[in-house]
């Protein structure tokens, strides 16, 4: 069973789940954004925990049962790598991964045969026990079990801003609790024999902390079980709502002071729609939020809590717009046919990057991958996607000619994909803005090359753009959109931007999906765009 990076599910799984839901109706959607109504409660946080511990076991049990060499080696490796000074002998050495190294630490997660006890006694907070004992784990502690929920229902505080701080001091207590409960059963485990055999194999910078709970909270919302979640999905959470903590501050401190006052009246609206622009959200996309919240504040008054909780839907559902129109809410290749990815984008914006993240993705999730090198303009661009050829372990076509023509490197890369019975070919593409039209030209030619060539490929044309250029990317991505038929945008360098807005600006002004973001420079730092958790990570307290 191989987890599928694009999917965001185990493969067979969401095979399953895509028949059944053309068999009966209604359908779930994948992705849900929690109505107002639905805003977490106690209970809920209560159940969240639990999930949380269910989850951070099951983590260090696939780090402490695989017998394969280091998972962790991999992403060292990679870091390392990504030191442009790396000789590129010693990024060959390190980068070759064992090719079954991942597929087996995937399978060395708990069997789904024994899940459906876990997943059944999850809700009710009485079946918790057996949910905790179900785990493979022979040192679960039943004292630490029946520890576990002690909610004290607290004094409703009276305004929104106190409620929230109590909410947020007992939530904290209720987690310092647990990571006590936890650290306990890790020393009783590094005490074991066997412990002490796997010991090293173990993440030890994964700590059962309030970024951990969250991260917890934000899987466990949108469906996920705990017995599959792996230490790359709470890092990668963690790091996007690191990254975005410039604009969450800046965003969320304006918005708390505004909502806290009380009932949304003109005077807030406007300043959130101020602190909407500075986040570089762009005047389209503040308009539509703006107009959304109005037209609710005329229906009903808004209480502070529940006015971030529409003003979170507004932005999802925005964020949505486009995938729900295409139905499809993740860009998943098809298996067993030939998927291209044109990736297009200005110098510097990132493409080889992402195109080796989108690569390693695609490896991991068992795809057959290949890289064409079409960047024929820039001196360094081919040995830079060799490199992340390399660390990706995805193979890379290239012309060794100098000024070669790209469209002749898409062709010899669409005859070795078809020989080889590729999945996904991902197209390198010069960047190059300053002359326009042999921008248009050599991007129609390539796409002339696809569809002769290949006429049955699934293709899609992705740009990249920077995040911290905000609104002037968008420039940028009007003279792309005019060269080549885009299909879907992928922001990167969120880490670390005060503009994560722009990613709402790319959907209202462009009406193109966001595909994937980038939060990093290292080969995890990418995943596919989840509106949900990029509203959690940008509005979350
Ligand atoms: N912080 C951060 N840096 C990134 C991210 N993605 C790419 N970068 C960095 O941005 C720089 C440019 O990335 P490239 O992938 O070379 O960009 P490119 O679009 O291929 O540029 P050319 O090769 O010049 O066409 C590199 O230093 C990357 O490490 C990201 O998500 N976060």
């Amino acid at each position: 069973m191989v987890f599928n990076w694009f999917r965001r599910q185990f493969d067979d799984r969401a095979q399953k789940s895509e028949a059944k839901t053309t068999e009966s109706e209604p359908a779930q959607p994948e992705e849900t954004t929690p109505s107002a109504e639905e805003e977490s409660t106690d209970e809920e946080e209560v159940d969240y925990l639990t999930w949380a511990k269910a989850a951070y076991k099951n983590i260090q049990q696939q780090k402490g049962v695989s017998t394969e060499p280091e998972p962790e080696a991999e992403p060292e490796a990679v870091e390392a790598q990504s030191e442009p000074e790396l000789e590129p002998e010693a990024v060959e050495a390190e980068a070759q991964p064992e090719p079954e190294a991942e597929p087996e630490a995937v399978e060395a997660q708990p069997e789904p045969e024994t899940e459906p006890e876990a997943v059944e006694a999850q809700p009710e907070p009485e079946a918790e026990p057996e949910a905790v004992e179900a785990q493979p784990e022979p040192e679960a502690e039943p004292e630490a079990v029946e520890a576990q929920p002690e909610p004290e229902p607290e004094p409703a505080p009276t305004s929104f801003l106190a409620r929230a701080e109590a909410e947020r001091q007992s939530r904290l207590q209720r987690v310092a609790e647990s990571a006590v409960e936890v650290v306990e059963e890790e020393e009783e485990f590094e005490e074991s024999a066997a412990a002490r055999e796997i010991w090293p194999t173990r993440h030890p910078e994964l700590a059962f902390d309030e970024g951990f709970l969250w991260s917890a909270e934000v899987l466990a919302a949108q469906g996920r079980r705990p017995d599959e979640i792996s230490v790359e999905e709470i890092t990668w959470l963690q790091k996007l709502r690191q990254g975005l903590d410039k604009t969450r501050r800046s965003l969320i401190n304006q918005l708390r002071a505004i909502v806290g006052q009380g009932p949304l009246n003109r005077d807030a609206v406007m300043e959130i729609e101020a602190a909407l622009l500075q986040a570089d959200v762009g005047i389209a996309a503040t308009d539509y939020i703006i107009e959304a919240l109005q037209e609710k504040m005329r229906e009903e008054a808004l209480p502070p809590d529940l006015a971030i909780a529409y003003l979170k839907r507004i932005i999802g559902d925005l964020l949505d717009r486009p995938t729900q129109e295409l139905e499809k809410p993740f860009l998943v290749p098809e298996k067993d046919r030939l998927n291209i990815w044109l990736v297009t984008g200005v110098n510097g914006a990132g493409k080889t990057t992402t195109i080796g993240k989108i690569a390693h993705l695609a490896k991991k999730s068992d795809y057959k991958c290949l890289i064409a090198a079409a960047d024929t303009f820039r001196a360094a661009a081919v040995e830079q996607m060799k490199v992340w050829g390399q660390r990706s372990g995805v193979e890379v076509i290239a012309n060794p000619g100098k000024n070669t023509d790209p469209a002749a490197v898409v062709f010899d890369a669409i005859a070795a994909a078809q020989s080889r019975g590729t999945e996904l070919l991902i197209v390198d593409t010069a960047g190059r803005l300053q002359n326009k039209k042999n921008l248009m030209d050599e991007l129609s030619k390539i796409r002339r090359i696809i569809n002769k060539k290949a006429p049955d490929a699934i293709v899609e044309s992705l740009l990249v753009l920077d995040a911290t250029l905000g609104q002037n990317g968008l420039n940028q991505a009007q003279v792309f959109s005019e060269a080549v038929n885009l299909s879907g945008a992928i922001l990167t360098k969120l880490d670390g931007t005060a503009k994560g807005g722009i990613a709402l600006a790319v959907v209202q002004q462009m009406n193109l999906p966001i595909r994937f973001i980038g939060a990093g420079e290292g080969i995890e730092d990418l995943r596919p765009f989840s509106s949900y958790e990029f509203v959690e990570a940008l509005i979350s307290g």
